[in-house]
């Protein structure tokens, strides 16, 4: 069974709690939506393997550590969790972006994929999607499939809020799959919203409302 785990850090849970506040505007909803990815890329990284490489100091040779695994790239499922990617690449910039358009229908809550650019090479690299909200698991299950599709191995799937429906889906339906969010709230309402949640996303992200 794959983990799922929420990041409890004083400053993700403070983050959040802002861009929860229906008064947080678009300019200021975009800038916490990245500050909060790169807050819980640093925590998920923390077992990142190292290697030891010598390097030469102004004083002389010594034996220090390189990152050792495998290559990264982040996959935003579109068009919310390109508000993750700037966040991630704060800390990763050499990090390779793939991206995965998908809407959700409004009254069947079906995903749709639109949209499918990778790298190249995503089989021999470590992806994380993002994406800000797991609803009903719909989307992101689709976009794990389309990435197994296509050779993945190495998936994590980094949302803020989860809903309790949308880790159940994905841990049915991907159990290698590794979940990290910022909180784990209530339910999905009778609208396919997350409760409490903080609204649309991709709408507040982009001032499209
Ligand atoms: O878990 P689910 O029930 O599938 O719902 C979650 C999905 O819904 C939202 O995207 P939306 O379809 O609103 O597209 P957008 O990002 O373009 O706004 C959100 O960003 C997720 O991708
Ligand atoms: O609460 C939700 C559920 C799906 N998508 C969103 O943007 N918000
Ligand atoms: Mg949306």
């Amino acid at each position: 069974m794959s983990k799922f785990t929420v990041l409890n850090h004083p400053l993700i849970q403070h983050k959040l709690t802002l861009i929860r506040n229906k008064d947080t505007g678009t300019q200021e909803f975009r800038e916490i939506v990245n500050e909060i990815a790169e807050l819980m890329v640093y925590e998920i990284t923390r077992d990142l393997p190292l290697k030891d490489v010598k390097v030469t100091t102004p004083m002389g040779e010594t034996v220090q550590k390189e990152l050792a695994g495998k290559k990264l790239a982040v996959i935003p499922i579109l068009r919310a969790g390109l508000g993750m990617v700037d966040g991630v690449l704060q800390l990763i910039p050499a990090a390779k972006v793939g991206h995965i358009g998908m809407y959700r229908d409004e009254k069947t809550l079906q995903p749709h994929e639109y949209f499918v650019k990778l790298p190249s090479d995503i089989d021999q690299r470590e992806l994380f999607i993002v994406d800000p909200m797991l609803a009903t698991g719909g989307s992101a299950n689709m976009a794990i499939d389309a990435l197994k599709k296509r050779g993945a191995q190495h998936i994590r799937l980094v949302v803020l809020v989860a809903a309790p429906e949308g880790v159940h889906a994905v841990q049915t339906n991907h159990p290698d799959i590794d979940i990290y969010a910022a909180a784990l709230d209530e339910k999905i309402n009778e609208n396919g919203y997350i409760f409490p949640g903080l609204g649309d996303a991709g709408d507040r992200l982009f001032g499209t409302k």
